[in-house]
Parts: structure tokens; C-alpha cells; sequence
């Protein structure tokens, strides 16, 4: 697996390197919106409010379902009247009661884990909310407990769904009067992830494509990759993931300010410097930093010294930030070319950004 630019500009390469379509699901990122709010209006998840604010709201999910109670939590913020909490395991905390709301997310509505918290929230008496595909063993468990489920299209890997699998997370959010979130705020998503697809699209050549030029930065490095908000870090927690399952490469996240009392010491460790592994600078370390308009004026002073002395230690370092008014918006348009960049990264290796045979294979020596 030789690290080759040229494959991101040759066009047949984008095409057949990429049997599983990653790049067109990743394209459909604004139609998934749309969808994702279409479906969830037409599924009355506004019933959930009939009963009123619930204590907590425990999202259930993982891989690629999970991040989606980590942007609600994010969209919502800091000022949230309540705890969210994303939880990717297998048991409900003892403290989750009947007063609380439980998330089921799962894009195949079939993954073990969370299907056994649906089942214990059942059990418990917390009202559930689940998203996930139609027909599902999840929408079993949602319809025999006369819960709300969405029933949302998937196609593919959940990681290619995510807005699919959020955006109903954000109706109920806004049901909640958690959060402003109204059919305006998402068409301007929407139009937001269409401009970066287009600026990021297989046709446009490396020099104007942000998603390229991405992926260029992080090829032949070990990326450490921090968030300087809440936002931000649910973006670069996102952005390591894509690179793990997409490229296969390995991905070091951060959130400011605790990675600037732990990670931000290996600048001056031995990954940090390049010339020890001369015949092989791909272990070196890139700080790529994803910083948000709102930001904590610490962390703003957090983020610049940290680059600082990233680049003082001749650690070379991407920085990007958020565009938008809305946080989702923020999110929406940094995951977004953080999901470009890890297929272009994929095929510039010639890896297949569908194909995850090492988790399937884990999945199955699990099950046997
Ligand atoms: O998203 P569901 O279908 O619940 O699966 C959960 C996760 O399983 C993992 O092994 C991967 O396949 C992820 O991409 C996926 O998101």
C-alpha cells in the first residue's frame, strides 16, 4: 500500500478504487438531511414531548450511529438543562430510569450492543426513541413497546449515513425545546454540505479541492487530531474514526484543553522527530487542529500556543476551521470534508474505503 497523489487527479482510479461507492454516499450528505427531516417529521417524534422534558437522555449507538448522540450533545451545548450522554457498550448505567430518555441509534438496526440497551430501557420503563433501518430487529423492539422509531433509508456502511441517522436526533432535540431546529435551519444544512461537496468532488483536481488537499497533508504522517470546542472535537473524534474504517490508518484524537496537559508532550517525543525514523517519515506526527467560531477565549489562547510549539518543533500542523452560524452547521461542514479527505486518503493508497474485513472478521469470531 504505497502512498500515490497522483490516484486523487485520475479520475478512472476515483471510480474503479472505489467499488463499494464511497464517494457518491459521502456526496449524499444533503440529501441525507433532507431525508433524515422528512422522515423523522412524518414519524411524530414530536410525541416524545407529550410527556414532558426528561430527566436524561442516554443515545445509545455504535461505530458509525454512535457519533450521533455526540453531535445532539454538542448541537444542544453546554447551557442543556439536562444531561446527554452517548453511551457504546453493552449495559445502561444503574441511574437511567423511567424518568429518561433512551436513544436506540443503528443504521442496520441490528448491532448487538444496541439492541440489548434498547431492550434494558424497555425493561426499565424509560421511554425510547429509535432510528435505524425499517424492518429492523430495533424497530421490533421500538413497535412492541409503542415507542417512536424512524425508519430511515440506509444504504451501505452507517459512517456513509451519518446525517441519515443525526438529524433525527435533532428533531427530537428541538421537540425538547433543547435546541431551536426547524425545517429552515436544515435546508440551510443541507445547501452548506452541498457546497462542499462540490468544492470537494472527484472532478476538481487536488490544488482547489479541500478534501485532496487534506488528504495530502495527512498522508506518510501519524495525525493527532484535536477539537478547541465541543463541536469541533465531535468533528475530529469523527474525522479519526473516518480515517481508521475508511483509510485503514491510525488517528490520535484530542479535545483542548486536556490534550494540552497530556498529548501535546509527544511533541517532544521521538514520533515528533522525523529524522530518527529516516526510512520511514511516515511515522512522524501532524497536529491537525479543527477550531470553531465559538470558542472558550482559554481555549483560543490553548489552540494558538499549542500550534506554536508544534511548529517551534518543526511538527508540521493543519489547522481548519468551522464555517456557519448554526453549531450543526459547524459540524456538518468540517465532517463533512473530513469524510471526503479520509476516502481520498483511502484511494490514494489504493485502499477500498467501503471494505472494514477486520471488523466483520472480530464481529464474527464474537459471535461463533
Ligand atoms: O451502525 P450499526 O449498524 O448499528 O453498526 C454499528 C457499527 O458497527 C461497526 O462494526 C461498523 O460496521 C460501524 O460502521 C457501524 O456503525
Amino acid at each position: 500500500m504505497t502512498w500515490e497523489p497522483g490516484r486523487l487527479d485520475d479520475q478512472r482510479h476515483l471510480g474503479d478504487g472505489d467499488p463499494g461507492g464511497m464517494l457518491p454516499a459521502v456526496a449524499a450528505a444533503a440529501a441525507h438531511v433532507r431525508t433524515g427531516y422528512r422522515t423523522a417529521v412524518e414519524s411524530r417524534v414530536d410525541r416524545l414531548a407529550e410527556t414532558g422534558r426528561p430527566r436524561a437522555i442516554v443515545v445509545a449507538g455504535m461505530g458509525g450511529s454512535g457519533i450521533a448522540g455526540d453531535i445532539m450533545a454538542a448541537v444542544v451545548g453546554n447551557g442543556a438543562p439536562l444531561p446527554i450522554i452517548t453511551m457504546r457498550s453493552y449495559q445502561l448505567p444503574g441511574w437511567v430510569g423511567a424518568t429518561d430518555l433512551v436513544i436506540a441509534v443503528s443504521g442496520s438496526g441490528d448491532t448487538e450492543e444496541t439492541l440489548a440497551v434498547a431492550t434494558q430501557a424497555v425493561r426499565r420503563g424509560c421511554t425510547l426513541l429509535g432510528v435505524g433501518a425499517p424492518g429492523s430487529p430495533l424497530e421490533a423492539i421500538a413497535t412492541q413497546a409503542s415507542a417512536v422509531y424512524v425508519p430511515v433509508p440506509v444504504s451501505g456502511q452507517s459512517r456513509a449515513n451519518v446525517w441519515l441517522l443525526t438529524v433525527p436526533l435533532i428533531v427530537a432535540a428541538a421537540a425538547l425545546r433543547l435546541v431551536p431546529a426547524d425545517a429552515e435551519l436544515f435546508e440551510r444544512v443541507a445547501t452548506a454540505l452541498e457546497d462542499m461537496a462540490h468544492r470537494c468532488r472527484p472532478a476538481s483536481e487536488s490544488f482547489v479541492n479541500p478534501g485532496k488537499s487534506l488528504a495530502l497533508d495527512l498522508a506518510e504522517s501519524l495525525p493527532v487530531i484535536w477539537g478547541s470546542s465541543a463541536a469541533a472535537s465531535v468533528a475530529a473524534y469523527r474525522l479519526a474514526c473516518q480515517l481508521n474504517t475508511n483509510a485503514k490508518y491510525p488517528a490520535i484524537f484530542g479535545e483542548l484543553p486536556e490534550a494540552g496537559h497530556d498529548q501535546v508532550a509527544t511533541f517532544d517525543g521521538p514520533m515528533a522527530e522525523r529524522d530518527i525514523f529516516a526510512d520511514a517519515p511516515a511515522h512522524a506526527l501532524r497536529l491537525v487542529v479543527l477550531r470553531d467560531v465559538e470558542e472558550h477565549p482559554q481555549l483560543t489562547r490553548q489552540r494558538e500556543a499549542s500550534l506554536r510549539l508544534a511548529r517551534e518543533r518543526g511538527v508540521p500542523v493543519t489547522e481548519l476551521t468551522a464555517e456557519g452560524v448554526h453549531p450543526l452547521e459547524r459540524m456538518a461542514s468540517l465532517i463533512l470534508l473530513g469524510d471526503y479527505a479520509s476516502t481520498y486518503l483511502a484511494l490514494g493508497y489504493a485502499v477500498d474505503p467501503s471494505s472494514v474485513s477486520a471488523i466483520s472478521e472480530l464481529k464474527a469470531r464474537i459471535s461463533q
